[in-house]
């Protein structure tokens, strides 16, 4: 079973636009959609359609209406409450495929909601193979929040993954001796802000992202999924590194991609594949969820890893083979 925390669900409502967008013009919409999600909540969205056991934990007031949102796509939900309302992050697409994201801040977090949160999730994660920790924190939320959840999740028989950015990354980061996860999903922007790369320089080279993965792997966690955009992703592991490229894909939105793509790894993982194929799967995850409207998650029947090609990396050399 995967249980996800969403401790900052939203509601992405994506506007895709006709033409380019033009800051400061009017323009004419294409289509809208409106969907439950937060990084979390996509990945038990992506699991439920695998078939794949989940329950998504996340802070919701009573009857929300988002609780009916995802109880209509079937996924199984721990809402910890009383919450405020659910903040609601814009994406607009072109059709180019370039995406803006804006997202938004929910209410404040109180002291006795987290503390709720952390609960549940305890003693969901009794019951899990894995937890995955996602997204941002809402405010109120200590920024070493997320580190404190892995130490105390460190006790129980789940293995760990997060999936954060800025300030709960950086604390996180701060904190692994002792208390790494077992899985780290940092993107090209998230690998350089604690390596002090340069983001452009990691997407542009498989090796420099693996060194910079390589780093988490030395201080204690046992694999890094770097997800490169459209340059794919690098695996790195203690017993080696990957490259893997996606096939050509039409970008519609990038929103859900990352989710997509740790989920795919999970999906490996849970069916024992050895790490080339893990990494194939969550490639080929990611990038079917990037060929999707909105933050749409790919089904099965759209996840092709046979067109993904994966190399492995000797970082002794620096080169590929
Ligand atoms: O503000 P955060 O928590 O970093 O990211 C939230 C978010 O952008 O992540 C998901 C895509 O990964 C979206 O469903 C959601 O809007």
């Amino acid at each position: 079973m995967i249980v996800t925390l969403t401790a900052h669900p939203s509601i992405d409502r994506t506007v895709s636009l006709s033409g380019l967008l033009e800051r400061g013009a009017v323009l004419r919409v294409a289509s809208t959609t409106t969907q439950a999600a937060g990084k979390g909540v996509n990945i038990s969205r992506a699991a439920v359609t695998a078939g794949v056991e989940t329950l998504a934990v996340l802070p919701s007031a009573e009857h929300d209406p988002f609780l009916t949102d995802l109880a209509s796509a079937g996924v199984p939900c721990r809402p910890v409450g009383p919450a405020g309302p659910i903040r609601m992050n814009l994406t607009i697409t072109e059709p180019d495929g370039t995406t803006t994201k804006l997202n938004a801040s929910a209410d404040p977090a109180s002291p006795a909601l987290l503390a709720d949160l952390a609960s549940a999730l305890l003693t969901a994660a009794a019951k899990a193979d894995w937890v995955v920790l996602a997204g941002s924190l809402p405010p109120g939320a200590p920024v070493e929040w997320y580190a404190g959840l892995v130490a105390a999740l460190r006790r129980t028989p789940a293995r760990i993954a997060v999936d954060t950015s800025d300030e709960p990354l950086t604390a996180l980061v701060a904190r692994l001796a002792g208390a790494a996860p077992h899985l780290m999903k940092p993107n090209a922007e998230e690998l350089a802000s604690f390596t002090g790369t340069d983001a452009a320089a990691l997407e542009a080279s498989p090796i420099l992202t693996a060194e910079a993965a390589r780093t988490l792997v030395d201080a204690g966690v046992e694999a890094v999924l770097a997800t490169l955009g459209g340059a794919g992703a690098v695996l790195v592991t203690a017993e080696g590194a990957w490259h893997a490229t996606p096939p050509p894909t039409t970008v519609v939105s990038t929103v859900g991609a990352g989710d997509s793509s740790l989920f795919g790894y999970l999906l490996g993982d849970e069916r024992q594949l050895p790490p080339a194929e893990r990494l194939a799967l969550a490639v080929a995850y990611g990038s079917a969820a990037a060929a999707l409207p909105g933050t749409t998650i790919p089904t099965p029947s759209q996840v092709r890893p046979q067109l993904v090609s994966v190399r492995t990396l000797d970082l002794t050399e620096g080169t590929a083979r």
